[in-house]
């Protein structure tokens, strides 16, 4: 018989900027508890990181070993880095070249190759790099998400509810709306993660994050409500509109 799933822990702050706040603040702690070694960290793009991104880059220059940090996405956008809509480019620009990251501790997606060949690449990358679970599967330390109005998550949509079981690391994804092919960690990676942490904001997505979290029959067709870790660290950070009505 499956084990129960634990609920999610839930965190809501007044606005996009305290959730910013509250997850450098998770960083900061998870790297005190956890005082040595690599912290495997994969992140993602979307508005809430993009205020995270900035904040520890003005005020946690020198909170953070930044040495101890590893750096990976949850999903790409298969541009340039220099091209706005790379989630690797906007990280580049908002924090990694105002703080000491280790330069070969960032990995981000290889999108100068075609999709596919992209996606088997990245995976062998994270494959070599980070420690396994008993099924073979990378364990991230952390696993930074957001959720589209439409529920999607990394790169994993409503219409592609497959790569949710998927049994590679990666795998290209199209954009349903624009066909833009993104490459995407597949749901059992995700689920693999020690810890995952949604950050959700905005009156935008209240109907759908009510949805997921009070376990209603339609959240099931939405992939974020198909993350659960199986280390049961899943929590979500939200801002009062996005948790309105979760009860
Ligand atoms: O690159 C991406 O598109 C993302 O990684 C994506 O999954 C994002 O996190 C959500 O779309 C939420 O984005 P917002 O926070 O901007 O709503």
């Amino acid at each position: 018989m499956d084990k129960p799933t634990p609920r999610p822990h839930l965190h809501v702050y007044d606005d996009g900027p305290a959730v910013a706040r509250a997850f450098a603040d998770h960083l900061v702690e998870k790297l005190r508890q956890q005082p040595e070694g690599p912290l495997f960290w994969a992140l993602s793009g979307g508005s809430t990181p993009k205020l995270l991104f900035k904040l520890l880059a003005e005020e946690y220059g020198e909170k953070i070993d930044w040495s101890r940090l590893h750096f990976f996405w949850g999903d790409d956008r298969m541009v340039p880095y220099n091209d706005p809509e790379s989630n690797y480019g906007e990280v580049k620009s908002l924090l990694f070249d105002h703080v000491a990251v280790v330069e070969d501790q960032i990995h981000p997606v290889p999108t100068d190759l075609p999709a596919e060949e992209a996606a088997e690449a990245y995976a062998a990358t994270i494959t070599e790099l980070l420690p396994q679970n008993s099924d073979g599967l990378p364990i991230f330390d952390i696993n930074m998400l957001g959720m589209g109005g439409d529920g999607h998550t990394a790169s994993i949509f409503p219409d592609s509810m497959e790569l949710l079981t998927d049994d590679r690391v990666c795998a290209v994804a199209k954009h349903p709306e624009s066909g833009q092919l993104r490459v995407t960690l597949t749901g059992p990676v995700i689920n693999a993660s020690d810890e995952v942490v949604f950050l959700v904001t905005g009156g935008s997505k209240t109907e759908r994050v009510a949805q997921i979290l009070n376990d209603t029959p339609e959240g099931e067709q939405f992939p974020a409500a198909h993350i659960r870790p199986t280390s049961g660290n899943l929590h979500w950070f939200m801002d009062r509109d996005a948790a309105k009505e979760v009860k």
